[in-house]
């Protein structure tokens, strides 16, 4: 192994607080294996948006930025570095509670072994989203989505979290969350009541592989609209996942686009990668193969 300035350069910032505070526990372990191939400097972030902040004010110059957390922090992280032309490659340490990202780019869940993963990997370069002046790795969301995942924000973060996802979500399909929704994409345009829309750049949503067949250098958003659903349908739905059948329902409406203009009335929350951004109507981009990141496709 050669000097410590031979080593190419590597900024790790972590969420001490993302999912049960295993990076936190684990930094000094990870710090050591990421040492043994790169020069590493640490950040943890004291507060959310600062991981993107971190991102956006202190990459440069930088080869590798490893976003250790989960989702939330990857994301904010993707839009630090989304504002550079020259970006640094990006890893992930998969430190959350659902790691839908890690989860699609086989990353493993481990936290050890995702750091020896980044050592004997090469980057790959993916698709990203762009919502307006925001950027998003795996989903772009409203409706359903949004509703659940602001309302488990808060909660209490152990394995419990996700059986609450799944109840929350019966809960609000129970109630009244029907809007209507405008889309229009390249070739058509879509007007249709729904409960949800959702734009998939990656496979995995709440920890489920929901598209299996999504591969984030595919070119192309898959966009899901569920229409009015009852439970019965969504025992129905379920069933079809359990029997990795594909989900084909009535209420889901299913195709794909790169880019798309999405309004609601009345008009939504917008979620993003499990975060919070804005309202419509919005204006969503794919582009293709924006961010070199560590893992597969
Ligand atoms: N120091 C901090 N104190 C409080 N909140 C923070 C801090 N740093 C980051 N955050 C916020 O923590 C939130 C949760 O982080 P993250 O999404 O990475 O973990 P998670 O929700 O457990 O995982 P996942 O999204 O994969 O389910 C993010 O919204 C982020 O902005």
């Amino acid at each position: 192994m050669g000097k410590e300035g031979d080593k190419a350069k590597l900024l790790l910032i972590y969420n001490p607080v993302a999912g049960q505070e295993t990076v936190s526990q684990m930094i000094g372990d990870i710090a050591r294996s990421l040492q043994e191939k790169w020069d590493l400097t640490i950040r943890p972030t004291l507060c959310g948006g600062h991981a993107e902040r971190i991102a956006a004010q202190e990459s440069e110059g930088y080869d590798v930025v490893v976003a250790a957390g989960g989702d939330g922090t990857i994301h904010e992280v993707v839009n630090g570095l989304m504002r550079f032309d020259k970006r640094p490659i990006l890893g992930i340490v998969p430190g959350g509670t659902a790691n839908d990202i890690a989860r699609t780019m086989q990353v493993p869940l481990d936290l050890l072994e995702a750091c020896e993963f980044m050592k004997q990997e090469q980057p790959c370069a993916i698709d990203i989203g762009r919502c307006n002046d925001r950027y998003f790795v795996n989903f772009f969301g409203v409706g359903l989505i949004s509703t659940v995942s602001s309302e488990i924000k808060n909660e209490t973060k152990t394995y419990l979290r996700h059986f609450t996802y799944y109840l929350k979500s019966l809960q609000y399909l129970q109630s009244d969350s029907l809007f209507r929704v405008a889309i229009t994409t390249e070739d058509k345009t879509i007007q249709k009541e729904a409960v949800m829309v959702y734009v998939a750049n990656g496979q995995s949503l709440a920890g489920l592989e929901l598209f299996g067949d999504k591969e984030l250098n595919s070119g192309q958003f898959e966009v899901i609209i569920v229409e009015n659903i009852g439970l019965s349908e969504i025992m129905s739905v379920a069933s079809s996942y359990l029997r990795r059948e594909p989900i084909q329902h009535e209420a889901i409406f299913r195709f794909k686009a790169s880019e798309l203009t999405i309004a609601c009335s009345p008009a939504q929350f917008i979620d993003m990668d499990g975060e919070k951004n804005g309202k419509t109507p919005s204006k969503v981009r794919l582009l293709s193969g924006a961010l070199r990141v560590i893992g597969r496709v």
